[in-house]
């Protein structure tokens, strides 16, 4: 059984498979006479092709049976596909750069203020929430074409919550 330790998510560890959505680290414009702060530029929403258009939506995700087994991962070749925590539950963040290769698979624990945006065809793992009716803010592409690809392992790859890396 192979299985996954868990890294913390940051923008670094996180960049070749998109972005991490969060303010840290950034600096605000004060908008609104001073009072707001907006933070610009926080993800690269890419939906476009084949005339894609933006999708907004609300996920509500349920806790997987545990423990937690990777068995599929999926990637959306014509959109990138942003998911923001609406609860400030943790969560769970799962991606690869070749499915095929468990080697190149990656677990992060995704804090509850802390979004991620999969780049267009990134390998991940379909939402994986930590807490019972978890929301989400969804922004990925809809629109014609064929925007799911998806592989079942074929051995199962657990997640080792005991060893957090990093
Ligand atoms: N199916 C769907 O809309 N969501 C998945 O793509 C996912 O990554 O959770
Ligand atoms: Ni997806």
């Amino acid at each position: 059984m192979v299985t996954l330790a868990i890294e913390p998510l940051t923008r670094d560890a996180f960049a070749p498979f998109g972005d991490v959505v969060e303010t840290a680290g950034m600096t605000p414009l004060s908008i609104n006479q001073g009072y707001a702060e907006r933070y610009n530029g926080l993800a690269s929403i890419d939906v476009a092709a084949e005339g894609g258009q933006v999708n907004i939506s609300w996920f509500v995700a349920s806790v997987r049976p545990s423990p937690i087994a990777i068995r599929l991962m999926e990637r959306h070749p014509l959109g990138s596909q942003m998911f923001v925590p609406l609860n400030g539950a943790d969560w769970l963040v799962v991606v690869c750069s070749d499915p095929l290769i468990s080697s190149t698979y990656r677990a992060f624990a995704a804090k509850g203020h802390q979004g991620v945006n999969y780049a267009r065809n990134c390998w991940h793992h379909p939402l994986l929430v930590l807490e019972q009716s978890s929301s989400f803010l969804v922004v990925d592409r809809k629109g014609a074409g064929d925007n799911l690809e998806e592989y079942w392992l074929d051995e199962t790859m657990q997640l080792d919550f005991g060893a957090a890396a990093g």
